[in-house]
């Protein structure tokens, strides 16, 4: 099978900022395995200055199959940085380039290495070595394949972050909008009892259920459904967490104390910065207690619990 690698290079006042968005018309293609690079990258930042030459431009690569799907989706990306362009001002250039199999799987990889996303949490590729700085440190492996989720995104940092303070030992945890199954894993290194995922994409399900099992969690601590949001979920959770888009949170705000035991947490991230307020809002008039807010790079992320309306 060939791909097609599309190199999105970019100008944007805000080059992290610009990096998010673009990644974004990305994931609404379902399409998740995307690259960043910036000449700001540092090796610390998980920079291979050994094996790849620091970025000159800032740019966001995706893959896509080479096929009629693939052209199609190409077609849409384009229309979608049209649309972003004439919003934000960020101006893009597209550059293509053909790829076999083992070139795309080999071409994306290069780019993940470890990385301490807390100060006790660090995400480990699957294919690299990592050797431990102290006996506490909690190590989450990866590989995300196709599914959003290398754990480094300030989106998912966020939400690890909120995890390692409102998690209790033996708590049950449900991950709406999985992904590779980053936050169940980190839920359950955490302690979780049990951890149930959804996502809509199959191919986010299988891989998410590959990773935990990959981090020692078989069916009898983790399971993984493919589903939209809260459909066909009838148990209730003492930790509930989403990192999807803000229009997706507002739309699932509503339904998540259907899910949430007493005194139960909801975790949302996936907010840009600018409609943290719409959240909040919509957060108090459902009677979300917003207990804990924190923010990465323009992102926001909260951890709320229902106390009931007012
Ligand atoms: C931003 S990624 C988050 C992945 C992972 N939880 C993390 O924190 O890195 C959002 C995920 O939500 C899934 N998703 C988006 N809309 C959804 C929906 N309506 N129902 C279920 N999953 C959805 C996407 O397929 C994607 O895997």
């Amino acid at each position: 099978m060939k791909w097609t690698q599309v190199k999105v290079v970019f100008e944007f006042h805000d080059a992290v900022l610009g990096a998010d968005l673009i990644s974004d018309v990305f994931y609404d293609l379902g399409l998740q395995g995307v690259v960043v690079e910036s000449p700001n990258m540092s090796p610390e930042e998980g920079w291979a200055t050994d094996a790849l030459p620091l970025p000159e431009v800032d740019a966001v690569s995706g893959y896509f199959p080479g096929n009629a799907d693939g052209a199609q989706k190409i077609s849409s990306l384009e229309e979608g940085l049209r649309v972003l362009g004439r919003r934000t001002g960020i101006t893009t250039r597209l550059l293509f380039q053909e790829l076999d199999e083992e070139d795309w799987a080999e071409s994306w990889k290069a780019y993940f290495r470890p990385e301490k996303i807390s100060d006790k949490i660090v995400v480990k590729p699957t294919w690299r070595d990592y050797t431990p700085t102290s006996p506490d440190e909690i190590i989450l492996e990866i590989d995300p394949g196709m599914a959003f989720g290398t754990g480094t995104h300030p989106t998912t940092v966020l939400c690890i972050r909120l995890l390692e303070t409102w998690l209790a030992p033996g708590i049950r945890f449900l991950d709406v909008g999985t992904g590779s199954g980053i936050l169940m894993i980190a839920a359950g290194k955490l302690g979780a009892g049990l951890m149930v995922g959804v996502d809509k994409d199959g191919v986010a399900v299988d891989v998410a259920r590959e990773n935990l099992s990959k981090n020692g969690f078989g069916p009898g601590s983790a399971e993984i459904h493919a589903g939209d949001l809260l459909a066909g979920v009838s148990r209730t959770f003492d930790v509930v967490a989403a990192n999807i888009l803000s229009e997706v949170i507002l739309l699932l705000l509503e339904d998540i104390p259907k899910v949430l035991s007493a005194g139960g947490i909801f975790i949302c991230s996936g907010i840009i910065s600018e409609n943290r307020r719409k959240v909040a809002d919509r957060m108090a008039d459902i009677g979300f207690e917003v207990l804990d807010v924190r923010e990465k790079d323009g992102w926001t992320a909260m951890a709320a619990r229902f106390i009931g309306p007012k």
